[in-house]
């Protein structure tokens, strides 16, 4: 495996991947002597590479993504994904992974600094006495945050770290986050507001969600107008949560007493902007995650996350891609093949115009956590359909074709104590469906059901599946007509359907018919369809 490490990650993370046997591992600022790459510069070095770490300096672009054929990770050691093309990764089954957690404690500090700061002179304050000043009566007074109004928008892991700290001072704290739930604002010792109370209320505001088109510009003129004037503002989120041309007005206008910033809209920060020259203003260049405890948590969880997904264990922290207790993974473990066998059948058995996929879980298997179960289907179904399709880009792929995929859980089943179903609808109206399930203690999977008619055949090699009418003659015919074509039949199995007088035969093939022999099978008078599966 060749993994790239384009950004700044700890050492203790890049000599874990260094001591992985068969790892190589090209560090991007020793090859071209530069803290950070270009885009240029990582498309030059990516071309053979398995997996990139990275932190919010290298933009993992669709062009960067189409650069690299066998990339298969993209580590991102933080939280913020926004340097990652998501949706473009997705397409070419690229797993997308950060590390939420390592860098919470760091953040919340920095955002806590940056209150301090946004309270009291002490930037400026040692500005002028570095310059020689003691400017004891010409700095402005400070203010307290003890019982003051603090507004927390985003009460994630670090809003909610801030908020702890916040208590810890005598603030008051209001909390909005439409995703908060009663009961953890509850634990959090928390106010739940709307955002409107918020800005109405606080003294001092700060916000730690995601850039997302919801959050963009959240902080505008608009709420700048309804706040207290004297309000102060944070940003160590991301640039833009705050709309800085609104800031800036109001910092201008005194309506803002102070503004802390640690994050901007464009990075690295415009030389000629406004916040450079005012007083009121503490800015830091996107330090929130800059602790050595941060970056060597981050760092070693990266690289240990990124490992075991290329060696083909757990992902954990995947952005585009359910994460799995390992437990579960290794009970599901026996499941995955027959999964993907059944999609890979149900595709070949259906026509053309599928629709849906219908998923449906029977028995004791619904216990387990049955999303990887269900992506192995999915990538068995786009097997034979689309290149390159895995577990990550599957649903897509499936939503790219128009294929809604629907799955149903139910604990009891008739006939055995758990059965995997999988149906196809097609555009007609007409419906196909396999089922399987693992038998014995060795859990050999078998398919136990073929558009209801109980059967029992094995999953891999070549099937002839055949609707034939129920008369003598049929099975000896079958022998003979593959016998000539030098097929091995390996077993097979029969389902009959009294009411319609047709039987279902399932033969397992040591090889393929040839053309000729699948031309002549067609052609008999008793057969209605037939279909050469191979799994
Ligand atoms: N400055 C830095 O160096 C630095 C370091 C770490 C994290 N960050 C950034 O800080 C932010 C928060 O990180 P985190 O680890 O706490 O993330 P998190 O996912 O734990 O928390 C985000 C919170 O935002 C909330 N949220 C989402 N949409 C919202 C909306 N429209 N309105 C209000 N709340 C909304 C979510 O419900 C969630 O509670 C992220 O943007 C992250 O990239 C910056
Ligand atoms: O989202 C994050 O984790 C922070 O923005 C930290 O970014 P960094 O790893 O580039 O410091």
């Amino acid at each position: 495996m060749k993994i790239l490490v384009a950004d700044k990650i700890s050492p203790t993370g890049i000599e874990y991947f260094k001591q992985q046997p068969g790892y190589e591992v090209v560090v991007a600022w020793e090859v071209i002597a530069d803290w950070s790459a270009s885009p240029e510069q990582v498309i030059s070095l990516i071309g053979d590479v398995d997996g990139i770490a990275v932190r919010s300096e290298t933009t993992v672009s669709e062009e960067v993504i189409a650069a690299a054929p066998k990339l298969k990770v993209v580590g991102r050691a933080g939280v913020g994904v926004d340097n990652v093309n998501i949706p473009a990764a997705t397409e070419r089954g690229v797993i997308v992974m950060n590390t939420p957690g390592g860098n919470t404690i760091a953040t919340a500090e920095l955002t806590f600094t940056h209150m301090l700061c946004g309270s009291r002179p002490i930037a400026r304050a040692d500005a002028e006495m570095k310059a020689g000043g003691w400017p004891r009566k010409t700095l402005p007074k400070g203010a307290e945050l003890y019982q003051k109004v603090l507004g927390v928008c985003g009460l994630g892991r670090i809003g909610a770290e801030v908020a702890k700290r916040a208590q810890g001072f005598g603030m008051t704290v209001l909390a909005y986050d439409p995703y908060l739930t009663e009961s953890r604002a509850e634990t959090l010792g928390l106010k739940k507001v709307d955002l409107d109370t918020l800005v109405k209320q606080s003294d001092y505001i700060t916000v730690h969600m995601p850039l997302t088109p919801e959050t963009k510009y959240m902080i505008d003129e608009a709420a700048i107008a309804k706040m207290k004037k004297g309000v102060r503002l944070f940003n160590c989120a991301r640039g833009g949560i705050i709309k800085e041309s609104a800031l800036i007005e109001g910092l201008q206008s005194g309506k803002v007493a102070a503004a802390g910033l640690d994050v901007y809209e464009d990075e690295p920060l415009a030389k000629d902007c406004p916040f450079r020259s005012m007083d009121n203003v503490v800015l830091t260049p996107h330090l929130g995650a800059s602790t050595s405890e941060a970056q060597e948590s981050v760092g070693i969880e990266i690289a240990e996350q990124m490992v075991d997904a290329l060696n083909g264990g757990m992902v954990r922290n995947a952005i585009n891609m359910p994460s799995i207790d390992p437990k579960d993974l290794e009970k599901l473990k026996p499941y995955l093949n027959l999964g993907e066998k059944l999609g890979s059948f149900i595709q070949q058995l259906s026509n053309d115009g599928v629709e849906k996929i219908k998923i449906s879980y029977f028995g004791k298997i619904i216990n387990l956590d049955t999303t990887p179960l269900s992506r192995a289907i999915q990538r068995g179904y786009l097997a034979r359909i689309s290149p390159n399709v895995n577990d990550v880009n599957a649903p897509s792929k499936l939503e790219q074709l128009g294929v809604d995929v629907e799955t149903t859980r139910s604990s009891t089943d008739a006939n055995y104590t758990e059965l995997i179903e999988v149906q196809a609808i097609e555009s007609s109206g007409k419906t196909r469906t396999v089922a399987g399930t693992l038998f014995g203690k060795s859990q050999s999977p078998r398919i136990v059901s073929i558009d209801g008619h109980g059967v029992e055949v094995n999953t891999s090699g070549t099937l002839l599946v055949v609707k034939n009418k129920d008369v003598p003659g049929m099975v000896g015919y079958l022998g003979t007509v593959l016998g000539k074509d030098g097929v091995n039949i390996a077993n097979l199995s029969l389902a009959r359907d009294q009411g319609e007088g047709f039987a279902i035969s399932v033969v397992e093939l040591d090889s393929a018919p040839s053309a000729a022999t699948q031309a002549e099978i067609s052609g008999h008078e008793h057969i209605e369809k037939f279909k050469v599966i191979e799994l």
